[in-house]
């Protein structure tokens, strides 16, 4: 199981010093949808070439102008690029043909998303990574539920689970075996950056 970082409400330096405390537990970094809206793409430029070998999710969030906006994230370096699920069919075809022309991956973002028959038709449309995703401000209510996990259960594609994520939560969220574990606050916002994603790491690891 795999750790993706997701960086969001930073400022650029802050960005960079907690890439540099976490890089060793860190799969994945995920340039999060405030920062790119603070710095635009250069900022995925920037950890593309700071960080060359790792793979980079560029939180886009898009759900128009799918064309031009992947081929933004994928121009500026991310690996993957994410699009909301309740996003035209034609939006989500035209990001997965440019995912496909640059080699790289569209991740749709299951945000809000709670009839599992959209999931069936976004499978239809060819998508193989989604993100389970509890919303930052739905987080007032609680964090990520493991119920979502029903949302994918009949399809063979690749799962990511994002919201409010931490130690104390993961070992139950675990049992669901996503391929991938997004967490932002609980690592940007410890007391130890470091400290905190060795231990999530560790946790992913036993899973
Ligand atoms: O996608 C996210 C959210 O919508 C804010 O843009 C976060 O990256 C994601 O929820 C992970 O962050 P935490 O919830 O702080 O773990």
């Amino acid at each position: 199981m795999k750790l993706q970082l997701a960086l969001d409400r930073l400022s650029r330096e802050e960005c960079f010093r907690i890439l540099e405390e976490t890089k060793a537990s860190v799969d994945i970094i995920e340039v999060g949808t405030g920062v790119i809206k603070e710095y635009g793409m250069e900022i995925v430029r920037q950890v593309r070439a700071r960080y060359p070998d790792k793979t980079i999710v560029a939180d886009m969030k898009t759900c128009d102008a799918g064309k031009h906006e992947a081929k933004q994230a994928f121009d500026a370096g991310a690996d993957i690029t994410t699009v909301m699920a309740f996003s035209g069919d034609l939006t989500i075809t035209d990001t997965l043909r440019v995912a496909k022309e640059h080699g790289s991956r569209i991740m749709i973002d299951l945000l809000e998303v709670d009839k599992a028959e959209r999931v069936e038709e976004l499978v239809g449309l060819g998508v193989d990574l989604v993100s389970l995703h509890v919303g930052k401000d739905k987080q007032q209510e609680g964090s990520f539920d493991t119920g979502l996990f029903a949302l994918v259960k009949d399809h063979d594609i690749e799962v990511t689970v994002a919201g409010g994520i931490n130690a104390d939560t993961l070992p139950d969220i675990i049992e669901g075996k996503p391929n991938t574990v997004i967490v932002g606050s609980a690592i940007t916002k410890a007391k130890s950056p470091r400290e905190a994603a060795v231990q999530l790491k560790e946790l992913l690891s036993q899973g």
